[in-house]
């Protein structure tokens, strides 16, 4: 039986954020009693850990990895949170679109949601509105901080700057975290770096990269991060191919199949991206990925550029974002937000926070 004041919790994707979330919903349940925080549903693509009384035991990855039982189907899914005792919240980890597109769904049926995920808000414009139609009509939530810059607060701040009437003129900077790892590693101010391929290795052992690296490596997820943001600033951009993207995938390995391949065949071409950090080093400089949005020509831009060694840009460390938000109000000096893009921790840090806003308001 429901107590008044009691949250459902669904998670679908238990790999590197979702484990680290759930960790860190263990935690908030501890320091936080009340609402009672009830996980009914957790599921990877293969197994799900369910029971038609919306109870689960405390340990849910080793009941998840035990569990005979295959996921629902989405539809199922958001029949059973539907009809759960008391309001029911969805957390997203997975890179999904099948799970993206279904947010509609789950939002007209009063489940709340919060994600990682970017394929909902960078997938067609359409799919875009359809979930903020359905959250405004139902009241439920839809958050997704961690869907740009991991938990740094990007997109509660562009919100802030919107919601509070400023103009937001241009918003630039590093927005991949293993695109920084990389670079910084491979390409440093100091010293001669590692080898490309090995670094993309170690960025996916490190959890930085999407679940198939080459997401990360043909400019795409970088590429999605900057539609959320031009839409949140008020640009229809359709999707994130509809503007200048630039890929580092090698020619030879676009038509490989599996992201397994990949990384196998990749050290055959380190000499195509040595080059390019040569033709950098002639000039003195060092080259970085970054994006940009230039609101009012409506000019969004993907790709490699090369810094001054003394750039703030040059200098990021780690898998460091940097964004800056160049608006009305600030001026010539933009607002900064700088820190680590990627790991499983600090992404779900950001998911966390966002359940713990929709917590406080649904309950
Ligand atoms: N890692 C990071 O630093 C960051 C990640 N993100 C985002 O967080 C999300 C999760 O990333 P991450 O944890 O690193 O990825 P992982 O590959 O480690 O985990 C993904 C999880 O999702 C599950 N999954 C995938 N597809 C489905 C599906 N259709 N139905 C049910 N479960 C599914 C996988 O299950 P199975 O193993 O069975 O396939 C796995 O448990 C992604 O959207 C990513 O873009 C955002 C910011 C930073
Ligand atoms: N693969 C992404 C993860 C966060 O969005 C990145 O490296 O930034
Ligand atoms: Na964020």
């Amino acid at each position: 039986m429901a107590q008044t004041n009691q949250v459902f919790i669904a998670i679908i994707g238990a790999g590197g954020v979702g484990k680290c979330f759930l960790s860190q919903l263990a935690d908030l349940s501890t320091r936080r009693p009340s609402p009672k925080l009830s996980l009914c549903y957790i599921s990877t693509s293969k197994k799900a850990v369910y029971n038609a009384d919306y109870s689960i035991g405390d340990n849910a990855l080793q009941d998840l990895a035990a569990s005979t039982k295959a996921p629902m189907s989405l539809p199922q899914v958001a029949d059973y949170l539907a009809a759960a005792p008391s309001k029911a919240i969805l957390v997203d980890n997975t890179s999904s679109q099948d799970v993206a597109d279904a947010y509609p769904l789950f939002l007209s049926r009063g489940v709340s949601i919060v994600t990682p995920n970017k394929k909902a808000f960078s997938g067609s414009y359409k799919l875009w509105q359809d979930i903020f139609s359905a959250a405004s009509t139902s009241g439920a939530k839809v958050y997704h901080e961690s869907s740009v810059g991991a938990g740094l607060p990007v997109i509660s701040t562009l919100k802030d700057l919107v919601d509070t009437g400023d103009e937001v003129i241009k918003i630039e900077g590093v927005f991949s975290g293993t695109m920084s790892f990389l670079f910084n590693s491979f390409a440093p101010v100091e010293g001669s770096g590692g080898q490309w391929s090995a670094e993309v290795k170690k960025a996916k052992e490190l959890g930085y990269t999407e679940p198939d690296p080459r997401d990360d490596l043909n400019g795409l997820d970088v590429a999605r991060k900057l539609t959320i943001l031009a839409r949140l600033a008020g640009l229809p951009v359709e999707s994130p191919t509809s503007f200048p993207v630039q890929s580092l995938i090698p020619k030879e390995l676009e038509s490989v199949s599996s992201g397994d391949e990949f990384l196998q065949r990749l050290p055959e071409f380190d000499s195509q991206m040595e080059e390019t950090k040569s033709a950098a080093q002639k000039q003195g400089k060092v080259v970085r990925f970054v994006g940009s949005i230039d609101v009012a020509s409506k000019a969004v831009k993907v790709g490699l550029e090369m810094f001054d060694k003394s750039h703030p840009i040059a200098a990021l460390k780690g898998s460091d974002n940097v964004i800056s938000f160049y608006t009305k109000r600030y001026g010539s000096n933009p607002l900064i937000i700088q820190g680590a893009g990627a790991g499983g921790e600090v992404t779900a840090m950001g998911v966390t926070s966002d359940f713990i806003k929709v917590v406080s308001q649904i309950s």
